[in-house]
């Protein structure tokens, strides 16, 4: 306790120590829950909740229109304890406080972690190095209101005076996964415009697009934070190509493509103009700019006033992570729930299952948001850490993943946590599938919990008629141990309200892990490699002539691949 103490003055007096760097295995509460795990790992879930019948009411929070029942989990009141004294010994309070008001906590970037800015609805001044920006997110947001409410009304006219009718977004990772999960799980709220994301560089994805659409009729949003990303450069020039060949001249580029940037030199430079430009800040992380106008193609496909309240979710949500105890604080339980599997129990992955055809793209948003943050080998003292940090996040809508993959979830070998999302009321309430759809919600939860012993898969088959034989033979593969650890997160609907305290829920758990765990969750230095070895080996690719610089594997590949194109 001492050096914690000392920790926290050390922070307090020193603000250029932006965030405490405490390893949390030397904490007295992480030595408790090495003790503890010992206790917990022999239990089974179906036994708290037979010896506690307020176990749903101890172990679950409402927030609005959402509800998280963590009831499911293998924990027990000590255990809940003792992971908040976790939160409170790794200092989490001040490091959210550090986040909120702009200090530079993206250390090894030296930028401020403000997306929380882009949603403050409170509009009160936030700071990032010393100016207040709240009047620049405003103006911005303003910008993006007029832009979208004149395509959307067809006041906004294509170069031969004809109104838009679809709207490409070009982006990759951060500058385009968040607008497809989004426009995909609010495609209820659509307007008339028709949305095409391209990402890859693969020359299929522009290609496919630009196969129904009409020059005269489309707008481009060339979406990347830095405008150099290869693969957003090449698709903006097709584009552009193409647009070009349809009979448009270089002058009727700015009534349909704009950008959505960070880099005005590099926008001018690409042919944009800049006051076709959406700007945002280099305090907004990629994987956290949904909210900036990287959201432009949400605003555009669900109108503005629905994006608006996307973003109200979301203040909302971060109001709620940076006032709340701990005890009832949401996304600061899952954190700590997901710590407790990923270095006690040393599960390796975490699941999330939509049970929301239009919540399809939430795993792989989440995907990009949890494993380029906390993927991190390297401590915050810049230390090679000795524990397990960021986990294997993947997901597929129910109930497709139920005949795809539960089957290792219920009966494999690894321990993989899940979270089970589903809205009460249905977008398309049609006839019984939703109630068909939440049954299945429903009983995925309950049998990872309960199991079925082999006494219940016996009297089963022995009702059936099977022989003493057949059901010895039989019996071992029908058993389900149970105990697996699950999640359920009820919303009444996914409205854009909704879907925004969702998102900032799932960003805040992330950053309070990363905390934990002690690294830095906002830089990416692991996309880089790849990239610069990429650069390196494209003008080989470009000659005929063989290639012997790399090891014989990548030269054998090489050659090969020069052979048959
Ligand atoms: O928005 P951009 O600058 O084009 O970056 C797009 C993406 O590429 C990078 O490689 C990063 O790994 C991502 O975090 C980022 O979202």
């Amino acid at each position: 306790m001492f050096v914690l103490n000392k920790q926290l003055y050390f922070y307090k007096q020193k603000p250029s120590i932006m965030l405490p760097k405490i390893d949390f295995t030397a904490t007295s509460s992480y030595k408790y829950l090495t003790d503890h795990y010992i206790d917990i790992v022999s239990k089974h879930l179906k036994g708290f909740f037979d010896t506690d019948s307020e176990r749903f009411e101890k172990f679950s929070v409402r927030f609005e229109d959402i509800l998280v029942d963590y009831s499911k989990n293998r924990i027990d009141e000590q255990t809940v304890a003792l992971l908040i004294q976790l939160a409170k010994e790794c200092s989490v309070k001040d490091a959210i406080e550090a986040m909120f008001n702009g200090e530079k906590i993206n250390v090894t970037e030296g930028r401020e972690v403000l997306h929380t800015a882009l949603r403050n609805r409170s509009n009160t001044p936030v700071y990032a190095g010393g100016k207040d920006v709240m009047p620049e997110v405003n103006a911005v947001l303003q910008q993006m209101k007029t832009f979208s409410d004149a395509v959307i009304s067809g006041e906004w006219k294509g170069y031969t005076g004809k109104a838009i009718t679809d709207v490409v977004n070009i982006g990759i990772g951060g500058s385009d996964l968040g607008p497809v999960m989004v426009t995909e799980a609010l495609k209820a709220y659509k307007t008339h415009l028709n949305l095409h994301f391209v990402s890859n560089v693969d020359g299929t994805h522009i290609a496919e697009a630009l196969k129904n659409i009409d020059p005269e009729t489309t707008l481009f949003l060339i979406a990347s934070k830095t405008f150099t990303t290869q693969e957003t450069m090449a698709n903006a020039h097709s584009a552009r190509d193409w647009f070009l060949a349809g009979g448009a001249v270089d002058a009727d580029v700015a009534k349909h493509f704009v950008a959505l940037s960070t880099n005005a030199d590099a926008v001018s430079k690409f042919g944009i103009d800049t006051k076709n430009m959406f700007e945002f800040w280099d305090w907004v992380g990629g994987r956290y700019s949904l909210c900036s106008a990287i959201g432009l193609s949400i605003a555009l496909g669900i109108g503005f006033d629905k994006f608006e309240e996307l973003l109200d979710g979301a203040h909302a949500m971060d109001l709620h992570f940076r006032t709340a105890e701990f005890e009832e604080n949401i996304p600061v339980i899952l954190a700590l729930l997901g710590i407790w599997y990923n270095n006690f129990f040393e599960s390796e992955t975490h699941c999330i299952l939509p049970y929301d055809q239009y919540l399809h793209r939430f795993a792989a948003y989440f995907q990009q948001g949890d494993m380029e943050s906390n993927g991190k080998h390297v401590d915050r003292n810049g230390n090679i850490v000795d524990y397990s940090t960021g986990p294997i996040i993947w997901g597929e809508p129910g109930t497709n993943g139920q005949h795809a993959f539960y089957q290792l979830i219920h009966q494999g070998t690894k321990l993989i946590p899940c979270d089970f999302i589903a809205p009460a009321q249905s977008h398309n309430p049609l006839g019984e599938h939703h109630t068909l759809l939440l049954s299945n919600f429903f009983a995925q939860t309950e049998a990872l919990m309960n199991g079925k012993t082999k006494e219940e898969v016996v009297a089963e088959l022995k009702a059936q008629g099977k022989s003493e034989e057949e059901i010895e033979t039989i019996a071992p593969f029908k058993v389900f141990d149970g105990n697996r650890p699950t999640n359920s997160i009820l919303a009444k609907k996914i409205t854009p309200r909704v879907l925004g305290s969702l998102l900032a829920m799932y960003e805040h758990k992330i950053f309070v892990q990363g905390i934990i765990w002690n690294i830095y969750s906002f830089d990416q230095w692991g996309v880089e490699l790849g990239k610069q070895l990429a650069g390196k080996i494209l003008p080989e690719l470009r000659t005929a002539d063989e290639v012997k610089t790399h090891d014989s594997s990548t030269n054998g590949l090489i050659n090969q691949y020069k052979n048959w194109r």
